[in-house]
């Protein structure tokens, strides 16, 4: 990975932090990519990204299908690698070192499209696995903190189900509670209602939107653009791997800039 410290040249944050890199982040920074590229085999996948999410931002990033946006999201928990410029999540700088990836995973918990459940283990088991075996709680504990969770996400009477028993906008939301239960920093959505009945959408989203209220920092993949007005403090826009535009929902929907992004929202807006 290249180590040019762009950010640290360029950080001007008093009160500002160094970690080990020597990478330098202000404290209210929750997520900063530098001049970040990826590359799947000879395809350029994502194109010299900059990006810095202060803590508590809400950020939907939208673009055509093949775009990158769920590239980059992987990025940031490295379930993808990147291999140049740099990526530095609650003051921890991505690399190669396997302790900092698991203590990268345990700040940012993730939401898929396809739920990702294990089928063999009940909703409460499912929520509870990484508490355990990751965090080393107590079962007790985990099961009292999994309840909690359950019932934010308004579902707890099916603890004891399997996830088979569940309609798909149940089960996304036991995964949206048991990415809760690792108590994250940062949560990331990529694309969690779209494989969706419609009328399972909405009870979903009313489950992000709460978490948005509640001061998590977010960065939500999505083509739900009514959320991304109720909720968002930023709209990203990406093409082709790279970021096109980015501005606060109601200047980026009434007022986008680039013909890209205008052929996206006349395409997705109706
Ligand atoms: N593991 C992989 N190996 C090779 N190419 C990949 C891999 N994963 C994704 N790609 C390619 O990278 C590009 C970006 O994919 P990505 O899933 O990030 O796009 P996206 O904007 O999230 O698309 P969608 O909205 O359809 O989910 C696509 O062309 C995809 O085919």
């Amino acid at each position: 990975m290249a180590s040019t410290n762009v950010a640290a040249e360029s950080a001007k944050d008093a009160g500002s932090a160094i970690d080990k890199s020597g990478f330098q982040v202000s404290d209210d920074v929750a997520i900063q990519i530098v001049g970040m590229n990826k590359w799947f085999g000879d395809f350029h996948v994502l194109r010299d990204i900059n990006l810095t999410v202060h803590k508590g931002e809400r950020i939907v990033i939208c673009g055509p299908s093949g775009s990158g946006k769920s590239t980059l999201i992987r990025c940031i928990n490295r379930l993808e690698e990147h291999q140049a410029g740099q990526i530095v999540v609650d003051g921890i700088e991505l690399s190669d070192d396997l302790k900092k990836i698991d203590e990268i995973r345990r700040e940012v918990g993730m939401v898929f499209q396809h739920f990702n459940l294990f089928p063999h283990l009940t909703i409460l088991q499912n929520c509870t696995l990484a508490p355990i075996w990751v965090r080393k709680m107590p079962r007790r504990e985990a099961e009292e903190a999994a309840m909690t969770y359950l019932e934010r996400v308004k579902i707890p009477e099916q603890a004891n189900k399997y996830p088979g028993q569940l309609s798909g906008g149940q089960q996304q939301r036991v995964a949206i509670a048991r990415a809760l239960c690792m108590n994250p920093r940062i949560m990331l959505f990529d694309e969690p209602t779209s494989a969706l009945d419609p009328e399972m959408i909405k009870e979903v989203l009313d489950v992000m939107v709460d978490l948005a209220q509640s001061g998590m920092t977010m960065i939500c993949v999505t083509h739900e653009m009514g959320f991304a007005r109720q909720v968002a403090n930023r709209v990203i826009f990406m093409d082709e791997g790279q970021i096109i535009e980015q501005n606060e929902p109601e200047e980026f929907f009434t007022n986008p800039k680039s013909d890209r992004t205008k052929l996206f929202l006349s395409q997705i807006l109706h």
